[in-house]
């Protein structure tokens, strides 16, 4: 943890400045590089943090670099949460073209870049593939936080329901992060125990609505924005635990966006499935064994991104 390690952010935002607090609170990085296109925006976010300085386990330089991407380069991790959450008008495919757009304006830069780009902006999948083709990178060298995110919220859900500690509950979210995702409940377990074993051994507790669940997962994120106008608090953790994966070589397993080589018959874009995440980025895809009915959701998901992302091909 003394060497030095230098963390980027495109697009300090609600989630971007989020994302620098949380890297800095655990002391993940000693320099952060912050970028976003409105430079006022980003020296009050530098002063803010540089302010907070003090109250870190790591002192750590934080640097304005306005639109500077090409500063970026030398950093270890990038984090993108380049965008404008407004308008989404909460469906994440709304902020598509115009996502698409600023992406644009940096990926190309970030040709034979060595570090870990790890990507947040929406439609997430969708971006990820973006950058991957504009930047030219090796595919395991882009991360989408995806349904790491999702996988959170269905633990709060499963929590919610049961009363279970979320950090004993294994669930995960698959497929894109948006309306299409879905829960593999093949694979819930509490503690060690199968959710199906519970379900017989502990029918009170665990008999589960378990559409209602899963809808509540895929929905967690309009319930706060509906509120705020945004979400940050667990988006920014969850991109920090795919940033500490990396800086610390940790070997974490976890839903993350990667690219599809004929996953369950997906190829050629992102999504989420569980990978292996460490110093390289995603080291390898560990797949689950799926149901039929969660490999039909997974190709529907799988058909959507693919949609989405030969509406704004451009390479
Ligand atoms: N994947 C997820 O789970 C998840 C969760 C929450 C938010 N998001 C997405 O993350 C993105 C950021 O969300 P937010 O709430 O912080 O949005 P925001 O609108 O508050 O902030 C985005 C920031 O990016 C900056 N920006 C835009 N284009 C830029 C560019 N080309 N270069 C540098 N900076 C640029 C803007 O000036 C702004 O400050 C959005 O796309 C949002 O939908 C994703």
């Amino acid at each position: 943890m003394g060497m030095v390690t230098k963390i980027g952010i495109i697009g300090m935002g609600h989630v971007g400045a989020h994302v620098a607090n949380a890297i800095l609170y655990q002391g993940l990085a000693s320099e952060i590089y912050c970028v976003d296109s409105i430079e006022s925006k980003v020296a009050c976010e530098v002063n803010d943090l540089q302010d907070a300085m003090p109250f870190y386990p790591r002192q750590a330089r934080v640097y304005n670099c306005h639109e500077n991407y090409d500063e970026l380069l030398a950093c270890d991790v990038v984090v993108n949460a380049a965008g404008h959450v407004a308008q989404s008008a909460g469906n994440r495919d709304g902020e598509l073209f115009c996502t698409a757009e600023e992406t644009k304006k940096w990926a190309p830069h970030f040709q034979g870049y060595e570090g870990v780009v790890v990507t947040v902006s929406n439609p997430c999948d969708v971006i990820a593939t973006m950058i991957w083709k504009l930047a030219g990178l090796d595919p395991r060298r882009v991360i989408g936080s995806g349904t790491a995110l999702d996988s959170a919220r269905l633990r709060h859900a499963l929590w919610a329901e049961t009363g279970c500690n979320p950090n004993s509950i294994t669930s995960w979210m698959m497929g894109e992060h948006g309306a299409s995702q879905f829960a593999a409940w093949s694979h819930v377990s509490f503690g060690a125990t199968p959710l199906a074993e519970l379900e017989k051994s502990d029918p009170e507790r665990f008999s589960l609505d378990k559409d209602a669940v899963e809808e509540a997962a895929r929905r967690g994120g309009y319930v706060t924005y509906a509120g705020k106008g945004c979400t940050e608090y667990s988006i920014a953790n969850a991109a920090t635990e795919l940033v500490k994966a990396v800086v610390q070589d940790s070997k974490l397993i976890t839903p993350c966006g990667t690219l599809l080589e004929d996953v369950y018959g997906g190829s050629g874009h992102f999504t989420s499935i569980p990978c292996v995440v460490g110093k390289d980025g995603v080291e390898r895809t560990f797949p689950l064994a799926l149901s039929e009915v969660e490999q039909a959701s997974f190709h529907a998901s799988c058909a959507h991104i693919q949609e989405n992302v030969e509406k704004i091909r451009c390479w």
